[in-house]
């Protein structure tokens, strides 16, 4: 596992990692999530020592990184898939990885077959498109046959085929027990891929929970019903003590109420229903929910992020994140 302790790091004057502690598991995959800016990168580096924490700790299976020999064989990395020499062919590029870690020849010809890569081994790197160098930073990443992985946006520049080949790689991976950490800014994917959610906003923890649990607690759901006979139905309800909104093309909204119920009791009072459906926000809404206060850059400068409305719902004020946090000790978790 990976451990972060406190976890901060200046530059000058700018916090780009602020106190962070917390616990990356095995066996799951784990979404790292943020606004840009807010840190994700800085503390990837410092987990692989490629910057020195101004405070805190980062410990990998209960060891410093640079205290472990050949690191190669305990942590996978893909930070920066141009961080290649261009005039090497992708075989060497893993091979001096690979020499330099005591990880045998014949294991650079597994990995450039496990991300597909093996026709075009001999060719040099400086020719390669955005998602062969992500295969290649993939394919280096998993040289060592390490416990942990950790991957900085991987489906950059893959196509529909490429996505989906990480999606399920990440998923084997963290099945086999590895300990598998991701950041990506493309939430419909991370919803298929993460089991679990790190998000933190300008440095700060802001959510360490599972999936379901993050996108419930952060966003709205409700049951959205459509009748031919909507103020009857609306009746119906409110007679139930069911509080139903009337929104706009004749639908009304129950919050609370499990969709089962409000079929049941339409169906008692012989109201027919052409809608009965049960609406979830995706975890993207649930995200800029979240982090509408800690976003640093916005698109349109005159209208703060934390004023926009996600899913006509309220944003919630700046700080949540702390409230966050005491709410999940309160609970007990
Ligand atoms: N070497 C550096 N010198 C000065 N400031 C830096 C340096 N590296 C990062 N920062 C600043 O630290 C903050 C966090 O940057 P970081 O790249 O870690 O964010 P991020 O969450 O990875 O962003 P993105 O999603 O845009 O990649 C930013 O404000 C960035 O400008």
């Amino acid at each position: 596992m990976i451990e972060l302790d406190g976890l901060t790091k200046h530059y000058g004057e700018k916090v780009a990692v602020d106190h962070l502690t917390c616990t990356v598991r095995p066996g799951i995959v784990t979404g790292f999530l943020g606004p840009n800016g807010a840190g994700k990168s800085t503390t990837m580096r410092m987990m692989l020592d490629l910057d020195n924490p101004t405070e805190g700790t980062v410990r990998i299976d209960g060891r410093h990184y640079r205290q472990l020999r050949d690191p190669l064989t305990y942590v996978g990395a893909l930070l920066d898939a141009k961080a290649t020499h261009g005039g090497r062919s992708a075989y060497h590029h893993l091979l001096c990885l690979a020499q330099s870690n005591g990880i045998p020849r014949a294991r650079v010809a597994e990995v450039l077959d496990t991300v597909g890569l093996t026709s075009v081994a001999r060719k040099r790197t400086k020719g390669f498109s955005l998602g062969m160098g992500q295969r290649l930073g993939i394919a280096a990443a998993l040289l060592g046959d390490p416990q942990v992985l950790l991957f900085d946006e991987p489906v950059n520049g893959l196509d529909p085929e490429g996505i989906h080949w990480i999606r399920h790689l990440m998923k084997d991976l963290a099945s086999q027990g590895r300990t598998v950490f991701v950041s990506s800014h493309l939430m419909s994917e991370m919803a298929l891929t993460a089991d679990h959610l790190i998000v933190i906003g300008q440095g700060r923890l802001m959510a360490d929970t599972s999936m379901a649990d993050f996108i419930a607690e952060n966003s709205r759901s409700y049951v959205r019903l459509r009748s031919p006979e909507q103020e009857r139905l609306r009746d119906l309800l409110g007679a139930e003590g069911i509080h139903a909104v009337a929104v706009g093309n004749g639908s009304l909204e129950v919050d609370g109420v499990p969709a089962a119920r409000l079929g049941e009791l339409a169906a008692r009072g012989r109201l027919v229903l052409h809608e009965l459906s049960p609406q979830q926000a995706s975890l993207e809404e649930a995200f800029m929910q979240l982090t509408a206060a800690s976003v640093e850059y916005h698109a349109h400068a005159d209208r703060p992020a934390a004023a926009r409305p996600v899913d006509g719902t309220p944003v919630r004020p700046e700080g949540w994140g702390a409230d966050w946090r005491q709410r999940r000790q309160r609970k007990g978790s």
